[in-house]
């Protein structure tokens, strides 16, 4: 296995590397002839008897991968000595979509080389994943990469030892090379393929299925305007959408739709591939229902496409906002299959009153909301993310009024907008 793993890494030798360390991302490359240059950033504070290596996980088809990844993270983090430091780490040729390879780079202070070299034996043995391990030359000042372990002789241009310089930060952060069709989703046949190939290990998957509308049927325009709602978590959506249902004697819906609701929990616990896909099918199941109910009423929606792109944009990318996909970025443009709204109003609150309204809410954050609550760049991401989605763009509201003020201000919003 390990050694079919190494034959599927393409141009080796013109990929970057990148590590994340302390929130900040180090780039290196490989070259075969050193021509000097400084020692990496990730390689500086490495000391005299630490041991490192990389970890890539780069064969089997992309649901096998994209499971295998969080397990190997709980696979390392149960099995490695007090004293390992694992860091999120990736390969990827710059600017090229869909070349990014996720895995791991391990720095082994522990006493012994052996259980750490135990642990890598049996995953290169048994896994989908290119271990390479990194020695300091007697200079102190040289870093070559190597094939670890020592690979066999049909592997020649990845067996041979390359020596390791710094590279500068790409164009694009490196995530982004592979946000569409692994983040974001933009058509229902997109996410229903992902949803499709998990029914062998998620058997529930081919439940979501049968919940979605059939393909065949295309639907015309609704009548009636359709108001999404969108926000943070404790924002005022579900205050909000309950309002405007009630005034404008609408329907209300929301995305995921509640059919989804008993799979929840079960695609929130999968990688992002599967669990993005899941929520991208959401969308696709709610408009369904928009365009039913929309020939009859005004339609509410509580939290629609831009919800699934803002939150799956903003967890693929880490860091500063800098690192988002830039304004006008095919990233944020809508799905060409999927139902457009009238109007969407992006709900905003400064974190302190939205920290205030969740306290008093009292109910249990989610793994997301606590991220957002402790993140701060994270939450910046998803609110950047939510305002660069267009077609349709979306309209900000202060929320930290009371909420017959929001109330009234969204009204107008909607009156002005969709004749209502
Ligand atoms: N304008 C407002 N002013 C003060 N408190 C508000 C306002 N709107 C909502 N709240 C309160 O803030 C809390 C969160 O509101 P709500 O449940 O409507 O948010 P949400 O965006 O739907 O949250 P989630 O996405 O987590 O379901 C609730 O306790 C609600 O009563
Ligand atoms: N259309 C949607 C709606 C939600 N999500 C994901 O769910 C999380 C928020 O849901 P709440 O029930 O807490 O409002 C959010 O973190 C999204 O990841 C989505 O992707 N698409």
């Amino acid at each position: 296995m390990a050694r079919r793993t190494m034959s599927l890494l393409p141009q080796w030798t013109s990929r970057v590397f990148s590590v994340e360390l302390d929130g900040a991302l180090h780039y290196f490359a490989i070259q075969e002839k050193h021509r000097g240059g400084e020692v990496p950033g990730v390689f500086r504070k490495v000391r005299n008897r630490d041991r490192c290596y990389s970890l890539l996980v780069c064969s089997g088809d992309r649901i096998r991968r994209a499971k295998f990844y969080g397990e190997l993270r709980d696979k390392l983090q149960r099995h490695l000595s007090p004293g390992c430091d694992l860091s999120p780490m990736s390969s990827f040729l710059p600017n090229v979509k869909d070349s990014l390879i996720k895995g791991y780079f391990l720095k082994d202070s522990s006493e012994s080389s052996s259980p750490t070299e135990r642990l890598l034996r049996e995953l290169t043995q048994h896994d989908p994943v290119l271990v390479c391990s990194y020695l300091r030359g007697e200079d102190g000042q040289l870093w070559t990469q190597h094939l670890w372990p020592p690979a066999e002789s049909q592997l020649v241009e990845m067996s041979k030892d390359y020596y390791v310089v710094p590279s500068e930060a790409p164009e694009y952060h490196p995530s982004v090379l592979n946000i569409i069709n692994s983040d974001v989703f933009y058509s229902l046949d997109d996410a229903y393929e992902v949803i499709k190939k998990c029914g062998d290990i998620i058997p529930e998957a081919k439940s979501v299925l049968e919940l979605l509308p059939s393909r065949a049927e295309a639907r015309s325009k609704p009548d009636h305007p359709v108001i999404v709602i969108e926000g943070l978590d404790a924002t005022g959506k579900t205050t909000l959408t309950e309002s405007l249902r009630d005034t404008l004697g609408a329907v209300l819906l929301r995305s995921p739709p509640q059919c989804l609701s008993p799979w929840r929990a079960r695609f929130d616990q999968e990688p992002p591939l599967i669990r993005r896909a899941f929520y991208a099918l959401g969308n696709y199941i709610t408009a369904e229902q928009i365009g039913q109910q929309g020939m009859k009423t005004p339609v509410i929606v509580d939290r629609f496409w831009h919800s699934t792109a803002a939150y799956a944009i903003a967890t693929a990318v880490s860091g500063p906002l800098s690192n988002l996909p830039t304004e006008g970025s095919e990233v944020y443009r809508w799905p060409s299959d999927l139902l457009q709204p009238s109007l969407v109003v992006l709900l905003t609150l400064d974190p302190e009153e939205r920290k205030r309204r969740l306290r008093n809410r009292g109910l249990d954050e989610t793994k997301e909301e606590q991220e957002l609550d402790h993140n701060q760049l994270f939450r910046l991401r998803v609110e950047e993310a939510y305002r660069r989605i267009s077609g349709p763009a979306c309209i900000t509201v202060d929320a930290s009024p009371p909420a017959d003020q929001v109330l009234q201000q969204v009204l107008l919003l909607i009156r002005g907008k969709c004749h209502l």
